[in-house]
């Protein structure tokens, strides 16, 4: 890892802010509602849907000032020594304090009539510089230790676009290869053989013919390295437990090259539906999608339990998630996890294996759901993810652990428990 400390504040020195100039009324407004609660995503969106007429500049400033006071909010307040500081006087701070505009023209973009005095020196608490909620920075002080400042750091950056490539269709080299045709640069990722990352903005993928053709689908590093951990190989029996809209179905789908039993279950109807769609645009035609729940004794040769769970690892997909969590989300979903885990290894078969897997830091669901598990089903052994082809830098006590600050990824947790030959 890098000696130079990560610095989250430096992307806010290289954006177009003086094309906020007239735009205060309009920003001060999404703000408000962002801080009401209104998710930022959708109030960004509307913002922009309502007000064609900005400038590429205009949308890409609305857009960060929109995203990193939604984002920066405590740190902000902090600046201002005002928890209750107004929308105008949160962007003040963030383009004065946090960008280095010159206060003039900070004051001037942001509708104040003048500057406004700000605090000096680095805030004197995680939660403050990370502008987190006190006890989710608690949290993570408890989880990371030393490494929580770097690991927060990095949650206040945007991930990168991540696509995976549908390996039943074309390589990742001929996938680079037409994304370019269209527009689109891209680079390899580091961790996953499947991994293209898109260089500079945001394209609109969803207007690219490839991705109509199902040639890729958008996903996480991280999040494609628990399908690639499932290992699943044509001819077997595949169980994906908490399938959802299918992101790693098709995964599974495509390493199984469409042969054996591929089966998709999820309490949620829609998502299935929508499961259904995505396995014929990608051209898979033997996806079974299970209405209820597999009976015990089903004898899956794997099965991936990519259970629901707090989400903490995906937090900079979303500058305001931080703030609409509340802390009984750390232990709200451990009794489903082991449910569902228990689930997962009464109908795998005997020298089969299940992958638990979240997008979390946090033991009580990690780790300690894992070790519950094991204390029950002597049958089974925890061994050690993707050996051969995981470097040992994505593996913490015999889990898979990556991470936004050592590896670039959102956050995931997976572990492989393998049932034994013997168990009857
Ligand atoms: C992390 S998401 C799965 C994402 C999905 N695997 C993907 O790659 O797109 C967790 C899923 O678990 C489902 N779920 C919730 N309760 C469940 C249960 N008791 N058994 C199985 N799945 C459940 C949710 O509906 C949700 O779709």
């Amino acid at each position: 890892m890098s000696t130079v400390p990560f610095n989250p504040l430096s992307r806010l020195c290289v954006q177009p802010w003086s094309a906020l100039g007239g735009l205060a009324p309009i920003v001060s407004d999404a703000l408000a509602r962002i801080l009401s609660g209104d998710p930022a995503e959708r109030v960004l969106d509307r913002t922009l849907r309502s007000h064609r007429e900005l400038s590429r500049e205009g949308r890409q400033a609305l857009k960060e000032a929109v995203f990193n006071v939604g984002l920066w909010r405590r740190r902000l307040a902090f600046l201002l020594g005002a928890e209750d500081a107004a929308p105008s006087q949160l962007l003040f701070a963030l383009l004065h304090g946090l960008a280095g505009v010159p206060a003039p023209e900070a004051a001037a973009w942001s509708g104040l009539d003048a500057p406004l005095p700000l605090n000096t020196g680095e805030p004197p608490s995680l939660a403050l510089r990370a502008s987190l909620p006190d006890w989710l920075a608690d949290h993570f002080a408890r989880e990371l230790g030393p490494e929580a400042e770097d690991f927060c750091a990095h949650l206040n950056v945007p991930g990168p676009i991540t696509l995976r490539v549908n390996p039943a269709r074309l390589s990742r080299e001929a996938l680079a290869a037409r994304l370019a045709s269209e527009g689109v640069s891209t680079r390899p990722g580091t961790w996953s053989p499947l991994a293209l990352h898109v260089d500079g903005p945001r394209p609109n993928l969803y207007a690219l013919e490839s991705l109509r053709e199902g040639l890729f689908e958008v996903q996480d590093e991280g999040s494609q390295l628990l399908g690639l951990l499932v290992e699943a190989r044509p001819g077997e029996t595949v169980l994906d437990l908490c399938a959802g809209a299918g992101g790693k179905t098709l995964h599974l789908g495509a390493a199984m090259e469409d042969k054996g039993r591929l089966m998709a279950y999820d309490p949620d109807a829609e998502r299935l539906d929508r499961l259904q769609q995505r396995s014929s645009r990608a051209g898979l035609t033997r996806v079974q999608v299970l209405r209820t729940l597999p009976a015990p004794g089903l004898g899956a040769d794997r099965v991936l339990a990519d259970v629901p769970c707090s989400e903490l690892g995906s937090l900079r997909r979303g500058p305001d998630l931080r703030f609409r969590l509340t802390p009984d989300v750390l232990s709200r979903f451990t009794t489903t996890q082991r449910d569902i885990l228990a689930r997962a290894g009464d109908v795998v078969r005997p020298g089969g294996r299940v992958v638990y897997a979240t997008c979390t830091v946090n033991h009580a669901e990690n780790q300690d759901v894992v070790s519950n598990f094991l204390r029950s089903r002597p049958d089974f052994r925890s061994i050690r993810p993707g050996s051969g082809w995981l470097p040992d830098t994505c593996i913490q006590d015999g889990f898979l652990l990556v991470t936004p600050h050592r590896h670039g990824t959102d956050g995931f947790f997976a572990a492989v428990l393998e049932r034994s030959e013997s168990a009857g």
